[in-house]
């Protein structure tokens, strides 16, 4: 990287990490570096709290986009790191981090030396929610400057560095929010008869809801259903009133989110007769898959025949990226790229190696060149 060192932006952009469309710092951060870079040729707008960064190449036929993620999640950081995340609560936990910092390396050597097409970068805020793909593309800032083809990486932490990894068509599925707010009638702990426990109904509804996916979807398509967070109750000898559950909805098949929400709702209908209560669903984000086009893999794939990173073939995944609403309107494809961590993405003590920064870098920069 020619303006600056990839491991210490890393690191900078680590101790800041900001949830979706909160990302003020970040967005100061990356137009501060983006600043230092830029040329006649160079063009910057923001947009809430995105940017996009235009390059013009010096005989377009088509513009080229890339686009990272920028936001944190709300995850408490356990890392021994002299440069953890400053931010309580708060933590790039997905490599959004890693992301941001390649794409400043390729965009610093594109704006360098650029290409006869023009390029695009797009640093996207509210990936993990709720979603800032859709509202981006739709955008006036967006749209004067729309892509041919579009492509973004997400960091594996299972492939080791030097890797990276995709496959034609999908990759990732669809999803879809999930958030349940029970009502009952709290009470004494020794009187349940006088009370409408939102607990014990809320602790019913996950484990039967387990039975969507199980008996009422084809066995053949791929789905997931978690509730990653429950809340009830105040106090150890009171019945809680309320009841909370925050969840996520997975399936390979775009029509098999619609079949799960339908089943869920004939359930929840069924939990507020048999518990006496109100339940309230709402679906907060929804992203449709990522389905990558054959011919941009390919292009990929050869583009890093000579290079010292090699392609393996990906299986799909039932993570989920609002990318995959960017590629419902623009072709192009997602790649993992290998950073040996032994602790899982959205875990709280994930470590990437920060080796794959370069890497990445070289396998972005190395595929906008295959259009020279
Ligand atoms: C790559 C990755 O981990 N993406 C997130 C996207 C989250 C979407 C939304 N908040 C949801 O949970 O449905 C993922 O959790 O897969």
């Amino acid at each position: 990287m020619t303006a600056f060192d990839l491991q210490t932006v890393r690191r900078e952009l680590h101790q800041i990490p900001e949830l979706g469309f909160e990302e003020q710092k970040t967005q100061s951060y990356l137009l501060a570096k983006i600043q230092e870079m830029v040329t006649d040729r160079v063009e910057v707008k923001t947009w809430r709290t995105g940017i996009l960064v235009h390059i013009a190449g010096t005989d377009p036929s088509k513009r080229i986009g890339f686009r990272s993620d920028i936001d944190g999640l709300p995850i408490l950081e356990d890392t021994d790191f002299d440069f953890a995340s400053t931010h309580a609560g708060r933590m790039h936990a997905c490599g959004h981090d890693f992301h941001m910092t390649i794409a400043l390396a390729a965009l610093s050597r594109l704006i360098a030396e650029p290409l006869k097409d023009d390029v695009l970068f797009i640093f996207q805020p509210a990936e993990e929610g709720p979603g800032g793909a859709k509202p981006m593309i739709a955008s006036e800032e967006f749209r004067t400057w729309k892509p041919d083809t579009i492509f973004a990486l997400h960091i594996a932490p299972e492939l080791p560095v030097g890797e990276v990894s995709s496959k034609p068509g999908l990759l990732f599925a669809n999803t879809s929010e999930l958030f349940l707010d029970f009502k009952g009638l709290g009470g004494h702990a020794a009187y349940p008869h006088l009370a409408k426990d939102m607990t014990v109904a809320a602790s019913n509804f996950v484990v039967q809801a387990q039975q969507i996916v199980s008996r009422r979807l084809n066995p053949l398509d791929g789905s997931v259903l978690t509730i990653g967070k429950m809340e009830s109750g105040f106090v150890q000898n009171a019945i809680a009133e309320t009841a909370r559950l925050e969840g996520t909805i997975r399936t390979t098949e775009a029509s098999s989110i619609v079949l799960v929400k339908e089943e869920l709702e004939k359930l929840l209908k069924g939990f507020e007769i048999a518990y006496d209560c109100e339940i309230n669903v709402d679906y907060g984000a929804n992203y449709y898959q990522v389905v990558n086009e054959e011919m941009y893999v390919e292009q990929f794939k050869n583009s890093l025949e000579h290079t010292d990173v090699t392609y393996v073939q990906a299986a799909a995944a039932m993570t989920g990226e609002d990318f995959g609403d960017m590629l419902k309107e623009i072709p192009g494809f997602m790649f993992w790229l290998g950073v040996n961590s032994p602790y899982g993405l959205h875990h709280a003590k994930l470590n990437p190696d920060e080796a794959a920064l370069s890497v990445g870098a070289d396998a972005v920069e190395t595929f906008i060149r295959s259009f020279d």
